[in-house]
């Protein structure tokens, strides 16, 4: 698939999300953080946003789910327009059950891991899954400083998905900008989430250009 930039709308002006989806027109995904005071301590927005973004804008949503009980929620993500929803490991109970409900629902399935969170626990779980999601940042807030002490778990993801010989993506969410990009994409992160950086640019979406031929001249 190559390198892909899915800018996070966390950045963005909430009262125009159609608009602002307009303005980066290059993205190959729109990333939508949904958060619910719980799992995170912020509150973002849910289902009837995403339905409404997805009539909206005709790039393919990626939706990023903070929330417990993914189990109970994440589906519904499918039916409201996602194109692909991860959850997060830390708040599933049935991480299998749910990729597979995701995957049967006819979306990409991902799954997110916090900072301090392992990989090689969920080793045996690649194949159910089309995304792993590595955070850069602790999760429920934008405009964080990227944490470099991730930079060897997403090395050791891409060599566990190269090792099994799997078509899943590596995203990197969290403080991606055009200081950090070159640093995931050398330790093989493949798509990348960037938020502040994107809509904090005088043109966003030459910034969605800029950080992708960044990351394929870097990418390993
Ligand atoms: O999941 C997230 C926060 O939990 C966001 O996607 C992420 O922080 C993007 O914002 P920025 O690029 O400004 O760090
Ligand atoms: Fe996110």
């Amino acid at each position: 698939m190559g390198i892909q930039i899915s800018p996070s709308l966390l950045s963005a002006d909430f009262a125009d999300l159609g608009a602002e989806a307009g303005r980066i027109a290059s993205a190959d995904w729109l990333h939508v953080d949904v958060m619910d005071n719980h799992f995170v301590p912020n509150l973002t927005v849910g289902l009837p946003v995403v339905e409404a973004l997805g009539k909206a804008s005709s790039t393919p949503m990626d939706c990023h789910l903070m929330i417990e009980d993914p189990d109970r929620w994440a589906p519904a993500y499918v039916e409201a327009g996602a194109g692909s929803v991860t959850f997060h490991v830390e708040a599933a109970t049935a991480p299998v059950r749910l990729a597979r409900e995701l995957r049967a629902k006819g979306a990409r399935a991902g799954m997110g891991l916090r900072p301090a969170t392992p990989i090689e626990p969920y080793e045996d779980l690649l194949p159910e899954l089309d995304m792993l999601l590595v955070m850069t940042v602790e999760p429920g807030f934008g405009g964080q400083k990227f944490l470099d002490v991730c930079l060897p778990k997403i090395r050791r993801t891409r060599d566990l998905i190269d090792k099994h010989g799997l078509d899943l993506w590596l995203q990197v969410d969290g403080g991606v900008s055009m200081e950090t990009i070159e640093r995931c994409a050398e330790a093989g992160a493949d798509m990348f989430v960037a938020g502040s950086a994107v809509f904090g640019a005088d043109d966003p979406d030459a910034m969605v250009r800029q950080l992708r031929a960044t990351a394929e001249a870097a990418a390993r």
